[in-house]
C-alpha cells in the first residue's frame, strides 16, 4: 500500500491496513484511542472506508516493558511521517510517498539477549536505559517462527541446564541468540512462503572456541534444537544452527569466530529480483518484505546500462539487484565488514547468466579517500548505518563539481596513469572480488555521479546530511519515498534521489498579455 502525502489532503483518509484476526484476538484491553488521524490519502485508493486507529494497533502484551516498540497505535502511520513530508516539501519534493508494508510479523532478523537462569531464562531485549532483559515470547513484530524458535530454545535451556550469561561476572554459557528467517522456499506456492519461513539460529556462546570445556553443552543444545525443530521433527521450524564464540566483556554482541553446526550452510532469500545469500555474520535487513518493495522502487531511478557505486554495500544486495535488473555496465560495492565477501560471492554465483556487468566488491572503508569510489560511476547509492554519512564522504559529495573539473583538466594535461602507491588503496584492490567484464581502463576520462541515491534508516542523521548536500548546491532533491521498515517504532526507511546541480526553477505561469 502506498500512501501519498498531499499538501491539500482530502477530508476522509483513504487507506487500508491488514489486521489479522490472530492479532486482534490476542488484544489486551486498550487505552482510549489517540487523537484523530492526520489526513492522508492512498495512491491508488484501496478503500474508501476510514479505518479505526485500533485496527492498526500493536496489540502486544510486551508493549512498554520491552524497548523494541515505542508506538502502539496507527502502526501504518508513524508520527515521524508528518515531519518527513514537511521536510521534503520544504526542499522541493511535494509528492513524497509512504509504503506501509507488513504491520505485524515483519521482523525476519532478531538479535536477542539471553539472561536469567536455566530454569527461568529471559530471552529478549533490554528494558529502556537498563541492561535488564525483558522476555518477549509473544512479540508482535517477530516473524511467528522466530517466536516459535525462541520457545524451543527456552525448552532446550531448561532441559539441558544451559547457563544464561551473567553480565556482571562474565560467567554463563549462552549470551545472545540471533534468529534470521528465510522465506525463500520455491517448493511452496508463493503465497505460503512467508508464513513457512525457516529460522537460522546463531547461538552466541561464552567461550573462545569449540575446544572449550563447555562445548559438550553447546553441541547438546544444537542437537536438541535440531531434533525438535529440524526437518525430521513434527514442527519443521529451523533452517540451520550456527555458533559464534564471544568472550569479550564489552557490549559487542558477536566475536570473530563463526561455526556452522547443523542444517543447510547457505541461507538464501529472494529480494529485488535476485536470490541473495546471507551468512549470519553479514548485515541483513530485518524487514525482508519492505526491503523488496524499496529495491523495486530504487531500480526505477537507475538508468539501464549505468555504472553504479554501492557504498556501505554489505553483501552487495543493492548493487547486484541493480546489475541484474538494470543491465548495469559496471557495479562497484564498497563494504568495511570482510565477512560479507563470502555472501557476495555466493550471490554472484546465482545471478542470471544474462548479467554481463563488470562487478567488483571491495573490502574498504568508504570514508577513506571516498572520491576514489565515486569516480567512474554515473549513479552512487549510499546506505550508511543509522549515524549517517561519514564526514569525508559527505565532503567529497559536496565538492563533486570541483573534483570533476580537476579530473578533466588533469586528464587533458597528462594522458598517462600514475602508479598507485597508497597502501590502503592497494589493500582494497587486493582484497576485492572481480567478476564479469573488466572495469574500464584508468587512462580514459572517468565520469562522476550525476545521481545520488541515499537510503537511510536514521531520520535525524538523514536530515542533517541532506541539508549539507543541498547547501553545497552540488545536488538538489528530486524524489523521496518512505517505507515502514520498523512498524511500532518512530523509525522509517527513506529512499531519496538527488540530482547534480541546484534545483531548477519550475516554470511559473506566464501572465496573459492584454491586447
Ligand atoms: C545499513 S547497512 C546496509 C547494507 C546493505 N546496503 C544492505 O542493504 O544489505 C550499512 C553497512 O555499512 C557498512 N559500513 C559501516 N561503515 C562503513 C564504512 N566506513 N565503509 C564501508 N562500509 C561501512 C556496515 O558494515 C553495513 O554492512
Amino acid at each position: 500500500m502506498t500512501l501519498r502525502l498531499l499538501s491539500a489532503p482530502p477530508s476522509i483518509p483513504l487507506f487500508t491496513c491488514h489486521a489479522s484476526s490472530t492479532t486482534a484476538a490476542a488484544a489486551r484491553p486498550l487505552p482510549s484511542p489517540p487523537p484523530p488521524l492526520p489526513q492522508l490519502s492512498s495512491s491508488p485508493p484501496t478503500s474508501s472506508t476510514p479505518q479505526s486507529p485500533l485496527t492498526c494497533a500493536l496489540h502486544c502484551p510486551h508493549f512498554q516493558s520491552c524497548s523494541g516498540c515505542t508506538h502502539e497505535f496507527n502502526l501504518h502511520r508513524p508520527d515521524i511521517l508528518e515531519d518527513a513530508s514537511d521536510f521534503f516539501r520544504k526542499h522541493g519534493v511535494s509528492d513524497f510517498t509512504f509504503d506501509t508494508c507488513k504491520l505485524w510479523g515483519w521482523r525476519c532478523r532478531a538479535k536477542l539477549a539471553v539472561r536469567g537462569s536455566s530454569l527461568d531464562p529471559l530471552i529478549g531485549l533490554y528494558e529502556e536505559g537498563t541492561h535488564n532483559v525483558v522476555d518477549i515470547p509473544q512479540c508482535k513484530a517477530h516473524h511467528p517462527n522466530i517466536n516459535a524458535a525462541v520457545e524451543l530454545l527456552r525448552q532446550g535451556i531448561a532441559e539441558l541446564d544451559i547457563e544464561p550469561y551473567v553480565e556482571d561476572e562474565g560467567t554463563g554459557e549462552l549470551r545472545y541468540v540471533q534468529m534470521a528467517v528465510t522465506t525463500h522456499n520455491t517448493s511452496l506456492p508463493a503465497a505460503e512462503r512467508y508464513m513457512n519461513g525457516k529460522v537460522q539460529v546463531t547461538l552466541v556462546w561464552n567461550s573462545r572456541n569449540e575446544n572449550s570445556p563447555s562445548s559438550n553443552k553447546l553441541n547438546e543444545l544444537a542437537n536438541f534444537l535440531w531434533k525438535n525443530g529440524g526437518p525430521k521433527s513434527k514442527l519443521h521450524l529451523l533452517h540451520s544452527v550456527w555458533v559464534n564464540f564471544q568472550t569479550s566483556t564489552n557490549n559487542i554482541i558477536f566475536g570473530n569466530r563463526w561455526r556452522h553446526l547443523l542444517g543447510e550452510r547457505d541461507f538464501w532469500e529472494h529480494v529485488g529480483g535476485i536470490d541473495v545469500s546471507l551468512a549470519p555474520s553479514s548485515f541483513g535487513q530485518a524487514n525482508t518484505r519492505a526491503f523488496d518493495v524499496l529495491l523495486r522502487k530504487l531500480q526505477k531511478y537507475v538508468p539501464h546500462g549505468a555504472s553504479v557505486a554501492d557504498l556501505y554495500a554489505g553483501a552487495g544486495v543493492i548493487g547486484l539487484s541493480l546489475a541484474a535488473t538494470r543491465k548495469c555496465r559496471s557495479v562497484k560495492c564498497i563494504e568495511i565488514n570482510k565477512e560479507s565477501k563470502a555472501s557476495f560471492e555466493k550471490t554472484i554465483g546465482r545471478l542470471p547468466a544474462t548479467v554481463d556487468s563488470s562487478i567488483t566488491w571491495h573490502h574498504a572503508d568508504a570514508s577513506r579517500e571516498p572520491f576514489l569510489w565515486l569516480v567512474g560511476s554515473d549513479v552512487v547509492v549510499v546506505d550508511p548505518p543509522r549515524k549517517g554519512l561519514d564526514v569525508s564522504l559527505k565532503d567529497a559529495l559536496q565538492n563533486i563539481s570541483s573534483m570533476e573539473r580537476k579530473i578533466f583538466s588533469s586528464f587533458e594535461s597528462s594522458n598517462s596513469v600514475k602508479e598507485e602507491k597508497r597502501p590502503w588503496v592497494l589493500r582494497a584492490k587486493e582484497d576485492s572480488v572481480q567478476v564479469g567484464r573488466k572495469p574500464p581502463p584508468e587512462n580514459i576520462p572517468q565520469s562522476v555521479p550525476q545521481t545520488l541515491i541515499y537510503i537511510s534508516c536514521g531520520w535525524e542523521s538523514f536530515k542533517e546530511d541532506c541539508k549539507s548536500l543541498l547547501s553545497s548546491k552540488a545536488w538538489h532533491l528530486d524524489k523521496a519515498h518512505g517505507f515502514n521498515f520498523f512498524p511500532g517504532t518512530q523509525s522509517i526507511e527513506i529512499l531519496a534521489v538527488f540530482k547534480r546541480g541546484p534545483q531548477k526553477k519550475k516554470p511559473g505561469k506566464k501572465k496573459k498579455k492584454h491586447l
